[in-house]
């Protein structure tokens, strides 16, 4: 089967700086692919140029065989391609439930199949904010602001879905949910990438894993090979992996 997405050449400069520099990746329909790298290596700006946020300076990507490369952020995320934030966001001032409705407002036409959820309060019950529906986001705690930003995603019923450190700032009990939540995604037509700096969070998520380096890919494949592989332990010298 031919990737879902698939990233040739990928280059970005912010002017001096080269945050990408000729990134090959495919992501295979149905995996759930990590992507790790030091700070600054290049894994928020892949994200940004995927969906359209950043314009590349080379390359390509395409979306299930089409050229999606430099199409504006709206035009990606009705494709199909969905993302979260480092930093969760949601409008502060309505509740969970509107946040939930407005996201899902301009949805793929063809989008739905073998998703779990069908209405937004169905939405709200599978990543579990069911009971905090009415209440403001800008009111809730951290945990529970992480997952809105789940389902706002979720919510523009994406194909391929983009995570971003989705686990930044949650407690034990929280990663462990949302691990739980992600693992359930690909049986429900919903492939993942996912980038994070915890490893054990990385481990229990991933069988593949693609290393960033100052803009370039230096190891992709099977989580444990890569995670043992003497470039990636190099670059990591000195870190927690
Ligand atoms: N909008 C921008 N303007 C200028 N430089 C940028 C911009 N975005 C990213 N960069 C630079 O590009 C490089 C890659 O940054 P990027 O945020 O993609 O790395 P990262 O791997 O996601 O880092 P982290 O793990 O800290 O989030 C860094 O040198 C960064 O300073």
């Amino acid at each position: 089967m031919s990737p879902i997405l698939e990233i040739r050449g990928l280059s970005k400069q912010f002017g001096g700086v080269t945050a990408l520099s000729g990134v090959d990746l495919a992501i295979e329909e149905g995996e759930i692919l990590g992507v790790v790298g030091p700070n600054g290596s290049g894994k928020t700006t892949l994200f940004n140029v995927v969906t359209g946020v950043h314009k590349p300076s080379g390359g390509s990507v395409s979306f299930r065989g089409h050229d999606i490369t430099g199409l504006a952020p709206h035009a990606i995320s009705r494709a199909g391609i969905g993302y979260t934030f480092q930093q969760a966001m949601a409008f502060a001032g309505l509740c969970v439930l509107e946040n939930v409705q407005i996201a899902g407002e301009h949805v793929r036409v063809n989008a739905g199949a073998g998703q779990p959820w069908s209405t937004p309060q169905a939405l709200l019950d599978f990543v579990g904010l069911a009971a905090l529906a009415d209440e403001r986001a800008g009111v809730l705690p951290f945990g529970s602001l992480r997952l809105l930003g789940l389902a706002l995603a979720l919510a523009t019923q994406p194909a391929l879905l983009l995570l971003d450190e989705p686990a930044a700032g949650l407690n034990d009990r929280e990663t462990a949910a949302l691990v739980g939540l992600v693992r359930q995604l690909p049986g429900h037509g919903i492939t993942v990438c996912v980038i994070d700096h915890d490893m054990k969070l990385m481990q229990m998520l991933c069988r593949r894993l693609a290393v960033l380096d100052f803009g370039s890919k230096i190891a992709d494949g099977p989580t444990g090979a890569v995670l043992a592989d003497p470039k990636v332990l190099e670059v990591y010298l000195g870190g927690d992996l």
